[in-house]
């Protein structure tokens, strides 16, 4: 459907205060004469008949009467709990000054704050002493049907460790950009929260925490209620693509190996993460004019993040033709205790295959029991180093001089979120490199002024990726999400980098095309689904309209009452 198109009447049996009251209905004094006198609504609102346009300017110029971030939040959570089709449309039209306040950085702290600052409930708490009653649990979701669900247990929240239930507002802000970047109807999308306590002791303590007052389950309990949570979704909406969110590490590698087969499910810190910041990455050496396969990379954060993204990086380096063996050898993790190597102990799995052979740095100077981030950069002289840590300040001016020191133009992404986590800021970094440096940052900042030249700064954020990747599954009913599909994301990302196309402007387009580059994310990737014969297999022609048909715009439509 085209954007003139109108778009056909809605048939409902809610009227009066319960259709005022439904978020995903109500058009508050949008709603025109006739509707108000079938829907018994006269007297509920103001007399006046306003559009869409004049809502959008009241609510911003509200939005713009608070002055602080966290207030900005709450502010627009209650537009959408509201309204969600005026909340979509005044996010539409300030979008790159609204995604940082209802996404990172500013939902971290409204996940910290959740309990302090609730006002209303929306998606499904779905919690572990409810466990035996999952299938009633889902009933009780107000929506029918489900398309997108994302799902966290609020363990690790961005870089801000567990905030128990805190973190049912990455899935609300997750699904809030699917929305508004990646067209899936809001009627469609499912937040939730596994709830199985927390182990962190200030919420405990905390008389306002709303949460289970325990723990967290662990082992095999958990292990259970997960999969019985997976498997009332699978018998509720089979088709649901479900999104694993802030898991912490223990936990979410285990769970994506065991479900991404089963279930058309993935990990955005994972294998969202990997995506764009390879992407982000090959638009960075394209820029360069330098092949990502000659790099050698290094990475501080040797969790289930970093090593999703170096997995990737290393398939991609073999898809420029070099060995697996050797890609391996150009890619060093570093974790708390220094370089992983063949002799570091009380490694993970995924960790095991990414380590360095002792025989290789042989003939490296280091004085730790390992060799520490400085040493690396002395030693191995990475051009590309990438920070997923989640601590802020490890990339010092001594790390970043001295990576400057051993080759051109340094790659730098200090990826960790909220800002406040980040490893070093673009500012310290400029500054740190002379300006010679190509940079990107997991949370938003400001362009930065050096020597009278501006740089605009990337933000390399998984919601490059997921809109576009949710978009194109469910355009082609995808059973599953594959490492070619995410591959597909990464490339058509990189394809779209001005800094790379053209030489000049940001290393990534800007928020306000999204929208459009998740419609040629969802193409490519529904392609490679349909290649593998993961999906439906519709022609080209036909594949577009689906992308288009499955865009939801935030705009009202006509109401038509049917009895009840
Ligand atoms: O939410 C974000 O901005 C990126 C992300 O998934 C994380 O840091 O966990
Ligand atoms: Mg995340």
């Amino acid at each position: 459907m085209s954007s003139s198109t109108p778009k056909p009447s809605l048939y409902t049996a809610y009227s009066g205060s319960a259709l005022l009251e439904t978020p995903l209905l109500n058009k508050g004094n949008a709603f025109i004469a006739e509707e108000r006198q079938a829907f018994n609504l006269t007297g509920l609102l103001p007399p006046r008949y306003e559009t869409i346009e004049e809502q959008v300017e009241r609510a911003y110029m509200q939005y713009k009467s608070f002055d602080e971030a966290i207030n900005k939040h709450i502010y627009l959570r209650a537009i959408q709990d509201n309204n969600e089709t005026l909340f979509y449309r005044l996010l539409q039209q300030h979008l790159e000054e609204m995604i940082p306040i209802i996404y990172t950085p500013t939902v971290g702290d409204a996940c910290e704050q959740f309990s302090d600052i609730y006002r209303s409930a929306r998606g499904l708490f779905v919690s572990y002493q409810d466990r035996h009653q999952l299938d009633d649990v889902l009933r009780n979701a107000t929506k029918r049907k489900v398309k997108v669900i994302v799902v966290t247990d609020g363990e690790r929240v961005l870089g801000l460790g567990d905030q128990g239930i805190g973190g049912m507002g990455i899935s609300i802000g997750k699904l809030s950009l699917y929305t508004a970047c990646g067209g899936i109807s809001p009627a469609y999308t499912l937040p939730v929260m596994l709830d199985v306590g927390t182990n962190n002791q200030e919420l405990l303590n905390d008389p306002m925490y709303m949460g289970l007052r325990h723990k967290r389950i662990e082992g095999e309990e958990y292990d259970e209620f997960v999969d019985l949570f997976l498997q009332a979704v699978k018998r509720r909406w089979p088709e649901a693509i479900i999104q694993f969110e802030d898991f912490a590490q223990p936990n979410a590698m285990p769970l994506l190996n065991r479900y991404r087969e089963k279930y058309c499910c993935f990990n955005d810190d994972i294998q969202g993460t990997a995506a764009v910041s390879v992407g982000t990455l090959l638009a960075a050496c394209r820029s360069k004019d330098v092949k990502l396969s000659a790099q050698k990379i290094a990475f501080v954060g040797a969790g289930s993040a970093g090593c999703g993204i170096a997995e990737q990086v290393i398939s991609q380096m073999v898809a420029e033709g070099i060995s697996e063996s050797q890609a391996r050898k150009q890619v060093f993790m570093i974790d708390r205790f220094g370089l992983l190597t063949d002799t570091t102990p009380g490694l993970r799995d995924f960790q095991q295959v990414l380590v360095q052979r002792s025989d290789d740095i042989a003939n490296w100077s280091f004085s730790g029991e390992f060799p520490n981030l400085l040493d690396v950069m002395h030693c191995a002289k990475p051009g590309i180093l990438i920070g997923v840590s989640g601590q802020a300040g490890l990339f010092t001016e001594q790390v970043i001089r001295a990576m400057k020191k051993g080759c051109d133009t340094p790659i730098v992404f200090p990826l960790s979120n909220p800002s406040k986590q980040v490893e070093a800021t673009p500012e310290q970094v400029i500054e740190w490199t002379d300006g010679d440096v190509i940079i990107a940052t997991g949370s938003p900042f400001a362009p930065v002024t050096y020597n009278n030249k501006q740089y605009p700064i990337a933000q390399c954020n998984n919601s490059y990726i997921f809109p576009g990747i949710g978009l194109g599954v469910l355009a082609v009913k995808a059973r599953l999400i594959s490492d070619e599909m995410l591959r597909a994301a990464s490339k058509t990302l990189a394809g779209a980098s001005p800094l790379a196309n053209t030489g000049k402007g940001g290393l990534l387009p800007p928020f306000t095309e999204l929208a459009e580059l998740s419609k040629t994310i969802a193409f490519n990737v529904a392609k490679v689904a349909q290649q593998q014969g993961l999906a439906l297999d519709v022609d080209d022609e036909v594949l577009k309209q689906r992308i288009e048909a499955n865009f939801w715009r935030p705009e009202y439509r006509q109401y038509k009452r049917i009895s009840a």
